[in-house]
């Protein structure tokens, strides 16, 4: 069984906090140690917190600092709720925060009272409890905080620490942001099919699938993706085709990959302070 932390306070509660409480209780954690912070539930919290139990907005009285205090809120909102949250991080817990681009001095500045912080890059597939977590802690976080931490993570994905806190930067534009990429594939397939001709439900419906076998393929397949990617290119066939224009050096994707990747890093590094 995971090592939750004894007591925990979420605070943002939105599609990753959420996504987070969710797989936390769906994992065994005990509904009576939590309790919710978010000014705007949604339906879907509301039926969570119908089903499980757990506190959701207590009377502020009954809140004490809890072992572990996770911060689900936007970083542009993280300077007007951090003084209302900061009496929540003690000596004797941690502040887990997985908000994009605040290191671990703006969190310590920000929660001064925290005995650790714990900075985690998620991903949106946590919400079905197969995202992928990268997390870096400081000097403060002990064995105990890292294991209760890894705990939280797990209970939605795989999870991944990290010594350097700068590569969070990287991390967040390749994974934390990388589902919209994806996405966006798909959209952009669709909308190729589109244009070459195919109704447009079919072009949806072949594009989405297709991401799906092939992510599907990529899971219970030993091969690299550059191996998959082989088997499906015939020489001089249709695939062979499509991938001189991907693949070109100037405009391809790997060139839009590289520009793409750098804004969103930049954008990260932009977002600490
Ligand atoms: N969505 C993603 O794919 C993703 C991935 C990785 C990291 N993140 C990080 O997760 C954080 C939340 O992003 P999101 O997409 O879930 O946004 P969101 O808007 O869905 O959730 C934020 C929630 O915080 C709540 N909130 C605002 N002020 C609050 C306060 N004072 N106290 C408690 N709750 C408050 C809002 O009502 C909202 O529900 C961000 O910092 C983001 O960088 C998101
Ligand atoms: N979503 C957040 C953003 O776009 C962080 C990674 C994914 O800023």
């Amino acid at each position: 069984m995971a090592q939750f932390p004894a007591s925990i306070v979420l605070a943002g509660a939105g599609r990753m906090g959420g996504a987070m409480l969710e797989g936390w209780l769906e994992g065994g954690l005990d509904p009576a140690t939590v309790q919710v912070l978010e000014p705007h539930p949604s339906e879907r919290l509301n039926a969570l917190a119908a089903r499980f139990g757990f506190a959701l907005n207590p009377a502020p009285q009954t809140l004490r600092p809890p072992r572990a205090l996770v911060l689900g809120v936007k970083p542009q909102t993280m300077a007007q709720a951090a003084p209302t949250l900061a009496p929540l991080a003690g000596p004797d817990g941690f502040v887990l925060s997985v908000l994009a681009g605040k290191t671990l001095d703006n969190l310590a500045a920000a929660f001064p009272g925290a005995g650790a912080v714990v900075r985690v890059m998620p991903n949106l597939p946590a919400s079905i409890r197969r995202g992928v977590s990268v997390a870096v802690a400081d000097a403060r976080a002990g064995a105990q905080a890292r294991a209760e931490a890894s705990a939280l993570l797990e209970a939605v994905g795989a999870v991944e620490w990290v010594d350097d806190e700068s590569l969070i930067d990287a991390v967040t534009a390749v994974s934390g942001s990388g589902p919209a990429y994806v996405f966006h594939l798909v959209e952009a397939m669709a909308e190729a099919g589109v244009a070459a001709g195919l109704p447009r439900a079919l072009s949806e419906r072949l594009a989405r699938q297709t991401v799906i076998g092939s992510g599907d393929l990529l899971r219970e397949s030993p091969e690299s993706a550059a191996a998959l990617r082989e088997a499906v290119t015939s020489p001089g066939g249709t695939t062979f085709a499509a991938l001189q224009v991907l693949m070109r050096e100037k405009d391809g994707m790997p060139a839009l990959f590289a520009e793409a990747i750098a804004a969103a890093a930049r954008r990260s590094r932009e977002l600490s302070g």
